[in-house]
Order: structure tokens, then C-alpha cells, then sequence
């Protein structure tokens, strides 16, 4: 079976991110656990782990901003480090706060060009795309962390690289600001470069990403297309609550229907929809209390996925530990 892993950009060329047995580790504690994983061009790849997971540390690493205990990272075949420009290989949202706040957005990005030998002509580019040109001449110092978002953005687009990569770039946005950012990230896609996002919410990757790459405590856990992880994970199903579980779980198993008993005593049906378990009870003459269709939450299945990785988790309340 072919792992879609190995369908890079379809021309043969090497991974836009290509991460093998990564180790990174601080005095004798290992945060990144011998990661490999490839982010290709043309999708969205969502890195998604709970807080601590490693996904910072891991793009630090891409950027070369951090040093491989062991492992090896390359960015369009290389180590960021041997790229000769960089900034037009690959554009990073790491920190949106590091702007020198009396600069306007204007003169940061200029003097982002100038020390990157891009042509000063992309500054307006990149505050038009990013829906800064209004704000181009006002200091960073007094605008919001929606706007501060946008001239991160900016800045990582000056070079017009393949690969972007951006860091929780969602926290603190307004759903505006989520919603553009999300039909951005899409469009820079489809424009074919590659974009890798961090996050530590599924449901907002999940409408984000066409690829995921889940990993805690700084081992991979998922490496997986959104659709197949929906497929797998997102289990549509029928609750159906009755006075009589037992005549009704025979009847709907002999039915050739998948039946197990939820936690409150419901059966749950799998293949089917509510008409045909409505039907079934009716033949049956089992009263029914409830009926209705449920699909897991892909949150949940992320939560599951990764509760053992979990640095700080809360447990619930009145529960012996
Ligand atoms: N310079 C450092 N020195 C020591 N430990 C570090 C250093 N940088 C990160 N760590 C530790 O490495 C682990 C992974 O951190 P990292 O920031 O990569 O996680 P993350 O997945 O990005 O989490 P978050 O979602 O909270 O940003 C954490 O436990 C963190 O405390």
C-alpha cells in the first residue's frame, strides 16, 4: 500500500519540509523524541500537539534557530542553514510580538528587505495582501494582536517563499481575523507553496489543514491526511435510548447492524441512520426515549490521542487520583 506520505509535489522533487529522526533535548530531558515527518507542497499541514508537545521546538529547528541533539532537518532538500537567501525559501510566524513598536509597518518591512536584499517594491505587495496598506504608516507599538498577526505575516511573505511556517498563528485573533487568516493560509496553498501551522486545537486545524501531524511529549503520534483522520475518528452513529435494550439490540444485530451500549445504558448503532432504528423498534414494539444521530467530536478523538502526553492535565472534580 502506498503511504500518501511518499506523494511529495508530484514532480519527483524533494519534501518542502523533510524532518528525520529529530532529537532535540535540554540537560538530560529529551522535548523532541525522534520526530520524521515530510510537509509537502500545495496543502495546509496542521502540527498539532497539547502544550509542551515540542511543536515550537521542532520549527525552531527547521528555521535553525535551534541546534538537532541529533536528527536532521532540510528545508527544499537543504539545512536552512546552507540556503542562500533563506527568506525566499521560507517565510516564519514564529512571534508576532517581535516588532520594534516604534517603527510604522512600513519601515519594519523595509528594513526586513533591505537587510534580506528583497526589492523594496514587495513591501506594498505584502501589506496589500495582508490587508495592512491603510495601517502602513501608523507604529507597531499601538496596534492589536490582529494586527500585529497580519505584518507577521507579512514579513514571513516578503521573499515570496515555497514553505510557510507559522506558530499558534490563531491565539488571540477574532473569529474576523481566524476566518481570514483561514482562507489565506488555503489560498497560499493552492498556490502551491507549503504551509505548516501549529496548533493545540483540533477543531480549528480541522478546518484548516488537509494534512495533520499530531505528535506529545515530542514523539509523533499521527501522520495522516484531515480526511482520513475524519474518517477514522469521526464515527457516525445512532443513540437510541428504550425500556427494553436487550429485545432491541437483538433486533437491530440481527439486522446485520454494529450495536454496543453507551455508558448510560443507550445503544449505540453504527451504519445506519434513525429512520431505519426507528423502524426497527416500531416492528419491535420497544418503547423508545431517545433517538438521534451523534458523530464523535474530532477534539475528543484528539484529546484521547494525546491524554497521555498532557504536561498539566485537569482531572475531573470529586474523582480520587
Ligand atoms: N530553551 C529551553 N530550555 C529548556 N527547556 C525548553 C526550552 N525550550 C523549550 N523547552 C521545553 O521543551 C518542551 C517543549 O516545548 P515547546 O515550546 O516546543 O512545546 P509546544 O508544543 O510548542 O508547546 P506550546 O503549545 O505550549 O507552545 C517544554 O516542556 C518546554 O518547557
Amino acid at each position: 500500500m502506498k503511504n500518501d506520505r511518499e506523494i511529495t509535489n508530484g514532480t519527483g522533487a524533494a519534501p518542502a519540509i523533510d524532518v528525520a529522526g529529530l532529537v532535540k533535548s535540554y540537560g538530560g530531558r529529551t522535548v523532541v523524541d525522534g520526530l520524521t515527518f515530510q510537509v509537502r507542497a500545495g496543502a495546509v499541514t496542521g502540527f498539532l500537539g497539547p502544550n509542551g508537545a515540542g511543536k515550537s521546538t521542532t520549527m525552531r529547528m527547521v528555521l535553525g534557530l535551534d541546534r538537532p541533539t541529533r536528527g536532521r532537518v532540510l528545508v527544499s532538500g537543504r539545512p536552512y542553514r546552507a540556503l542562500r537567501e533563506p527568506l525566499r525559501h521560507v517565510g516564519a510566524l514564529l512571534d508576532a510580538g517581535a516588532v520594534h513598536p516604534g517603527r510604522t509597518a512600513r519601515d519594519h518591512l523595509l528594513c526586513v528587505s533591505r537587510a534580506n536584499r528583497i526589492p523594496g517594491t514587495r513591501v506594498g505587495e505584502v501589506l496589500e495582501q495582508v490587508g495592512l496598506t491603510t495601517a502602513a504608516g501608523r507604529r507597531t507599538g499601538g496596534f492589536s494582536l490582529g494586527m500585529r498577526q497580519r505584518l507577521g505575516i507579512a514579513t514571513a511573505l516578503l521573499g515570496d517563499p515555497r514553505v510557510l511556517i507559522l506558530d499558534e498563528p490563531v491565539n488571540g485573533l477574532d473569529p474576523e481575523g481566524i476566518r481570514w487568516l483561514r482562507r489565506f493560509l488555503k489560498d497560499r496553498a493552492a498556490e502551491g507553496r507549503a504551509v505548516l501551522v501549529s496548533s493545540h486545537l483540533m477543531t480549528e486545524t480541522a478546518l484548516l489543514a488537509d494534512h495533520l501531524v499530531i505528535i506529545g511529549k515530542g514523539r509523533l503520534l499521527a501522520d495522516v491526511s484531515m480526511a482520513g483522520f475524519a474518517a477514522e475518528h469521526g464515527r457516525v452513529r445512532v443513540r437510541v435510548g428504550t425500556t427494553e435494550p436487550v429485545r432491541l439490540r437483538a433486533a437491530l444485530e440481527r439486522g446485520n447492524l454494529r450495536v454496543e451500549t453507551a455508558a448510560d445504558g443507550a445503544l449505540e448503532v453504527y451504519g445506519t441512520g434513525p429512520a431505519e432504528v426507528g423502524r426497527i423498534a416500531a416492528r419491535e414494539g420497544t418503547p423508545v426515549l431517545e433517538l438521534s444521530r451523534t458523530e464523535d467530536s474530532l477534539e475528543d478523538a484528539f484529546m484521547r490521542m494525546t491524554a497521555d502526553s498532557v504536561e498539566y492535565a485537569t482531572r475531573p472534580l470529586g474523582k480520587a487520583v
